[in-house]
Formats: C-alpha cells, sequence, structure tokens
C-alpha cells in the first residue's frame, strides 16, 4: 500500500515559541518495500510517522494510504481523519511498549483479542507471527524473560499479528548493543522483504537506513532534502549536508574549468580534478567538491599520467582493524583516506604520491 504525502504541515506551540515541525512536507513511500526517514535528532521524523498513524494531527496537507485519503485539510477548513485504529497501520517503538506482566502469547495476542475471532483462530494467527520472528516454543515465558532482542521481536510480532497494511518503525533497534542491533537489522531486512509489506522506518543510524531499505529519505529542519536507494544516496549525494550526515569529510571548493566528456573538470588547491557530477556547471562558477575517503589510494607503477593524482605529505595514521585511518596534507587542504592494514602502511611524515579516482569525485550542489 503506498503512502501518499501532500504538503504535510506541523507547527508545534511552545513557551519558546512556535516549532516548526513538518514544513509542507511532499513525499512518495513506495508500496511493498522498506523506506527509512534518516535525519538528525529533531528534523521531524517522528512527528510525520505519527502523522501517518494518526497519533498526531497536522495543521494542513493531506495524507493518503492509495487512493484512500486518511487525512487532509485545505487552509482553514475541518480536517478529514480516519481513526488511528481503522488505518490499518501498526507501529513497533524504540522502548518495544511490550506489557510486562503478559507472558509472549498474550503480548502478541493482544491486538486480536477485542475482534472477537474465536481462540482457535487467535491461537493460529499467533502461532504463525511466532514462527516468522523465530520465537515459536516461547508462547509461554513472561516477556520480561526475554532478551533485549527477543523482546524486539515479539513487539515485531505483535504488529504483524493484525496483518496491517503498513508498519512503522520508531527507532526500534537503539536500546540493543551494537553486535545485536547488526543481527536484528539483518533479521529485520530478511523479515520485511520476505513479507513484502510497506514499512517506514525512522532513524538517524546512517548505516541501519543504508543496510535496511529499499529507499532513503533524508530529512532536515522540516523538510525532504534528499531521497534515493541507498546506493544513489552514498554515491551521488546532491548536497554537503547528506554527505556530512553519512559520515564523508573531504571537501575542496574550486572553479570549474571545463568538460571532459561526461565529467567536469575543476581548479582546486589539490590541482585540477576530474569530478562526477553537474555535467551542466558551467565555466568559471564556483563549486565543492566532495572526495570519498575510499576514491583514495596511493599510487601504484602505471599511474604516471593518470588524472587526479596529487602529492602530500602523511599527518597521521591510526589502526582501527581493518584499515589505518590516515590523514594527509596537500599543502594547505587535509584529506582523510584509508590505507590497508595487511600492508606494511606509510611512515607519519612521509611523502605519499596518492591518486583521486574521479569516480569517487563529486561536484556538489
Ligand atoms: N509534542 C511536542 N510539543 C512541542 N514540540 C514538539 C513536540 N513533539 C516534537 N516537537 C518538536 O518538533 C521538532 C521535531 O520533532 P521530532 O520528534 O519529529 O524529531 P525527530 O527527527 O524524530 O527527532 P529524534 O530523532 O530526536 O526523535 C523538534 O524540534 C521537537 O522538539
Amino acid at each position: 500500500m503506498e503512502i501518499r504525502i501532500h504538503q504535510l504541515r506541523k507547527t508545534f506551540r511552545t513557551a519558546e515559541g512556535d516549532v516548526a515541525a513538518l514544513r509542507d512536507v511532499t513525499l512518495t513511500v513506495p508500496a511493498h518495500q522498506v523506506t527509512t526517514l534518516l535525519g538528525p535528532s529533531g528534523c521531524g521524523k517522528t512527528t510525520l510517522l505519527r502523522c501517518i498513524a494518526g497519533l498526531e494531527s497536522p495543521d494542513a496537507g493531506e495524507i493518503a494510504f492509495g487512493e484512500q485519503v486518511v487525512w487532509s485539510r485545505g487552509d482553514g477548513g475541518l480536517p478529514k481523519s480516519v481513526p488511528p485504529d481503522r488505518r490499518g497501520v501498526s507501529m513497533v517503538f524504540q522502548t518495544y511498549a511490550i506489557w510486562p506482566h503478559m507472558t509472549v502469547f498474550q503480548n502478541v495476542a493482544y491486538p486480536l483479542e477485542a475482534r472477537g475471532l474465536s481462540r482457535a483462530e487467535i491461537a493460529r494467527r499467533v502461532r504463525e507471527a511466532l514462527e516468522f520472528v523465530q520465537l515459536s516454543g516461547f508462547e509461554r515465558r513472561p516477556a520480561t524473560a526475554l532478551s533485549g532482542g527477543q523482546q524486539q521481536r515479539v513487539a515485531l510480532a505483535r504488529a504483524l499479528v493484525s496483518q496491517p497494511r503498513i508498519i512503522l518503525f520508531d527507532e526500534p533497534l537503539s536500546n540493543l548493543d551494537a553486535k545485536l542491533r547488526e543481527e536484528t537489522r539483518r533479521d529485520l531486512r530478511k523479515l520485511l522483504t520476505q513479507l513484502g509489506i510497506t514499512a517506514l522506518y525512522v532513524t538517524h543510524d546512517r548505516l541501519e537506513a543504508l543496510a535496511l531499505s529499499d529507499l532513503v529519505v533524508v530529512m532536515k529542519d522540516g523538510s525532504v532534502v534528499e531521497m534515493g536507494t541507498p546506493q544513489e544516496i552514498y554515491f551521488r549525494p546532491r548536497s554537503r549536508f547528506v554527505v556530512e550526515f553519512l559520515g564523508g569529510s573531504n571537501f575542496v571548493d574550486g572553479t570549474v574549468a571545463g568538460r571532459d566528456g561526461d565529467r567536469v573538470r575543476v581548479e582546486t588547491p589539490l590541482g585540477l580534478l576530474l569530478c562526477e557530477g553537474q555535467a551542466s556547471a558551467s565555466p568559471g562558477s564556483r563549486v565543492t567538491v566532495y572526495i570519498r575517503t575510499e576514491a583514495i589510494r596511493p599510487a601504484a607503477p602505471g599511474d604516471e599520467g593518470r588524472p587526479n593524482v596529487v602529492r602530500g605529505r602523511l599527518q597521521s595514521l591510526i589502526f582501527v582493524g581493518e584499515h589505518y585511518d590516515a590523514e594527509v596534507a596537500v599543502q594547505e587542504t587535509r584529506l582523510t583516506m584509508r590505507l590497508g592494514s595487511t600492508t606494511p602502511p606509510a611512515q607519519e611524515g612521509q611523502q605519499l604520491t596518492l591518486v583521486i579516482e574521479p569516480a569517487g569525485c563529486r561536484i556538489l550542489e
């Protein structure tokens, strides 16, 4: 079920003044896929999720599930709203919100109790949901006698048992430790792909967004700034904000010098760089170039005469296990890069010749 959001606006009135949590957000969340809302704290992710669930009332705009409008209000008019329990939406929260005084079975059965289903039907559906999250055999366990990861799976089973059209996740993994988080992320991706349900997932963790999603929507200050597949967002970001949010660090300012096929030549403090992106950039215009850390490598024999070769001095080298994080000064500019940890690295202070792969060198808007 596709979610269509059109010019959704929400302002909170607080003692300190108005807070614009959503500024005319327009967005289509595709059906049967996993979409994440990614952005820093306070950018409006949770507010958008709560508006979709019907837990928050927007000020203006429209929300539709497929062809069904579930909330709408033009400026000044009365809102039209489908109540939360009639939207066919389930939500999984950061705190799991499972009931400690109930068993696993009772927790998962809870959403079905009020529906007048037979005991046999409830038992069948709960069994199926628990099988799906691999918790068969845990039915009679008190919910508190489970690990954090297992509690999270109970919350997921409870969200699935009522066969929702849409499932919403609000930072569901943030209470788990790093290892469990990684495992649960993998399991969740597998489960959601198998289910083929429309899932919208809120996180401020970039790895989670990249690993889980079919589509990543980056938000800032109540607005959508960019969206795309994880690969598009990672390899072809358009703004410095997105690059920085994804952990990128190498930026140089420059002036467009001309074109070279699909690529653009930019005069920078590192010298002339051949870059991807914005082939329309006109000569003379000022631009910022982003260089991906892993696009920089030490030069090897045969690299002479290649584009984007620079010389610098190794400033620092930090061992982080699978590689060294290195910082290299190229005249006034500092570049961060990775050096393999299996080959003996260079010494701090040593001169290095580096190649910057043009595919990892991008002009930003
Ligand atoms: N009930 C409320 N009353 C007043 N202001 C609110 C309320 N809920 C949210 N806000 C404000 O609206 C803005 C957006 O909040 P929201 O919780 O949607 O952000 P978020 O991106 O989900 O952040 P986080 O990752 O920290 O949860 C913030 O500035 C927040 O302080």
